[in-house]
């Protein structure tokens, strides 16, 4: 397949490049300053010309707290730009797989949110997250993939295990909130779903494969639960560490308010497409070794 994706550096394209390239695809990552989601005429011109056979839309304005004081900039890039790239799949007659996010909900409910929960979302970021997937529905929903993912890391880029161990490298304990529950996924195993789902997409029209799906590792977590086996992990490889101080969200203060509870339930997305992730304490390790193999 010829697939474009939108972003040239951010983790889940990283990720998209190296997996899809290994099964034989052809990716081609489309960012800035070509095409910037900011300007939809960019959007337009550089999609088409890539003529792909499918659209992957995985760039995004992904700096939750920075969000809340620059509010134009996250909708125009995670609403109206998500819009724009979904305009140009259906110009191109192609599916489009979209990339969305656990906090699209208020994080309120007491158990793990299914597709057809109500959303909520509680900063910024999430609310231009869904104003994306409304913008993705409203203009391509008939031939569209929407996968909910969460708390992401890879080797690459800007993530929470990254800075947990650039904290551990000059402090003996670092202090993190206990009680936010999600599921943290790797970015590796997130492309290898979406290589799956947009094979799906291409091979068959049926419509039950099109609409908003959860794709998370399995297993659960709390902030504080992740840094300890982060902290776990490094000890093992001779990293750095720290002592994990558990603490509560009031004790952490931040300009948005992050869900308590975004738990995804994954059943839908491995009914439909077969995609079922692994524990994210099993691609926490590869990615812990990988990670060293950069630092050593
Ligand atoms: N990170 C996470 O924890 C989570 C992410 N998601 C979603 O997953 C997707 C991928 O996230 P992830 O890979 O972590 O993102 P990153 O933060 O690693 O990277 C963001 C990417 O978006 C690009 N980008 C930002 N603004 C623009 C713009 N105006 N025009 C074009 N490209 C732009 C960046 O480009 P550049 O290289 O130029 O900066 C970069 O390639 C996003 O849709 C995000 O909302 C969902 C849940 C959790
Ligand atoms: C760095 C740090 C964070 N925290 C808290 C703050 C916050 O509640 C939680 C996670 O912090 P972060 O800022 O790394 O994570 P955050 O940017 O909120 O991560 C989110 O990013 C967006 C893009 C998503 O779509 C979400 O799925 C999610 O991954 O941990 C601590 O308690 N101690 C610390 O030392
Ligand atoms: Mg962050």
């Amino acid at each position: 397949m010829r697939i474009a994706v939108t972003g040239k550096t951010g983790q889940v394209v990283t990720c998209l490049i190296e997996k899809g390239t290994a099964a034989g695809h052809e990716v081609i990552a489309l960012g800035r300053p070509e095409l910037d989601l900011a300007d939809s005429a960019s959007v337009a011109r550089v999609l088409e010309t890539a003529v792909p056979d499918v659209i992957v839309s995985a760039a995004a304005y992904t700096a939750v707290d920075k969000a809340e004081s620059e509010s134009d900039l996250a909708y125009a890039v995670n609403g109206a730009g998500a819009g724009a790239v979904a305009q140009a799949a259906s110009a191109l007659s192609v599916p489009l797989v979209h990339i969305s996010t656990d906090y699209v909900f208020d994080g309120t409910l007491d158990r793990a949110y299914v597709e057809s929960d109500p959303t909520g979302p509680t900063g910024v970021y999430g609310a231009s997250k869904l104003a994306g997937e409304r913008a993705v529905l409203a203009t391509h929903g008939d031939n569209s993939a929407l996968l909910r993912v969460a708390w992401v890391y890879s080797p690459f880029g800007a993530n929470f295990v990254k800075t947990m161990l650039r904290l551990a490298a000059d402090r003996n304990e670092v202090s993190v909130v206990a009680d936010q529950l999600g599921n943290p996924t790797s970015a590796l195993e997130i492309a290898d779903g979406i290589l799956r789902v947009a094979t799906n997409l291409v091979a068959d029209s049926n419509p039950a494969l099109r609409g908003v799906f959860h794709l998370t590792a399995s297993g659960e977590a709390s902030w504080a639960d992740f840094a300890e086996a982060i902290f776990a992990a490094s000890a093992d490889k001779g990293g750095a560490t720290a002592l994990v101080k558990r603490i509560t969200t009031a004790d952490y203060l931040t300009p948005a308010t992050r869900p308590a509870n975004s738990r995804l339930d994954c059943g839908l997305i491995a009914k439909v497409h077969g995609v079922a992730l692994p524990d994210w304490h099993q691609s926490l390790n590869s990615v812990m070794a990988r990670l060293q193999l950069i630092a050593n």
